[in-house]
């Protein structure tokens, strides 16, 4: 996957999944606590994936919880830039998960190698962000907005709508001039679905891989449908986050976005030994 500077290896078969950190710069973010939310902290946790084995870092600054209103853009920017200039040199690829063009801009000016839109490059504004660029893209599908997406989620066909926004905002990207090299797509679990959605989508990841012909980045970690199924709060997840990130791994997944590098570095080594 062509990432700015970076050619990230991915293994055509999925044989070896990349491991994309989290790296939260939001007060609010429900998984940290909001203990990463000053720099020296942020940059603490970036130094730690990297030794646990981390493959790209995702900064991001907005959260994206359901309900919450968009970040300002100078919030957002206040909070990112510093933490991407002190690791644009780290020798890792950094990804922005951010959903604002001028964020896009101003990330990719300070090094950014990656953007990670949540909002799938739905608007033009994104588009033009990307496409004189040469950083990688993921597309991430979402069912309306953050602030309205869980309170109804609903789908005539989860899979084929999914895919189908998916191939749509490809074709668009494409049509802009940008490099399919550079794309990946992720169905955005917990993104405007409901747990059937969430587990239905899961089980079709392969199908949908093999469908758009191109890698596939999956994020589940301590995310809701984990606590549905297990039980257990966001600080108890871990063990859930672990599972579904060797089922993904399983079907063909090519970036895993966690919070536990560490762990999920493991968990990775053991299924390669063990396949
Ligand atoms: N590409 C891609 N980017 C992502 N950004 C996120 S934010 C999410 C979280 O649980 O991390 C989240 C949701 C709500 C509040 C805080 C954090 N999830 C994904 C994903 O699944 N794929």
């Amino acid at each position: 996957l062509q990432c700015g500077r970076y050619d990230l290896p991915l293994a055509e078969d999925g044989s070896r999944p990349l491991v994309m950190g989290i790296l939260n710069v939001t007060p609010d973010s429900f998984s940290d606590g909001g203990r990463f939310n000053l720099l020296e902290s942020a940059l603490g946790h970036a130094e730690q994936m990297m030794s646990d084995g981390v493959d790209i870092i995702d900064i991001g600054a907005e959260s994206t919880r359901p309900g919450v209103r968009a970040l300002p853009v100078e919030e957002e920017l206040r909070r990112l830039l510093p933490v991407l200039y002190a690791l644009r040199d780290c020798g890792k690829p950094l990804s922005v998960d951010t959903r604002n063009p001028l964020v896009m801009r101003e990330a990719l000016m300070a090094g950014a190698d990656m953007i990670n839109d949540v909002n799938g490059f739905r608007s033009a504004q994104a588009v033009d962000a990307v496409a004189e660029a040469d950083c990688g893209l993921c597309i991430m599908h979402m069912q309306n907005d953050p602030e309205n997406m869980q309170l109804a989620p609903h789908y005539d066909d989860v899979i084929a709508e999914v895919s189908g926004f998916l191939q749509q905002a490809v074709d668009r990207l494409s049509t802009a001039g940008v490099a399919r090299a550079r794309i990946c797509v992720d169905p955005g679990f917990g993104f405007g679905k409901n747990l059937e959605h969430n587990l239905q989508l899961f089980k079709n990841l392969r199908a949908m891989k093999e469908a758009l012909g191109l890698p596939m980045l999956v994020g589940v970690s301590r995310k809701s449908m984990i606590g549905q199924v297990t039980g257990r709060p966001v600080a108890e997840r871990m063990a859930g986050s672990l599972a579904a990130a060797l089922m993904a791994a399983d079907r063909g997944a090519d970036i895993i976005r966690v919070h536990d590098v560490a762990g999920t570095v493991d968990a990775l080594k053991i299924r390669h030994a063990l396949t």
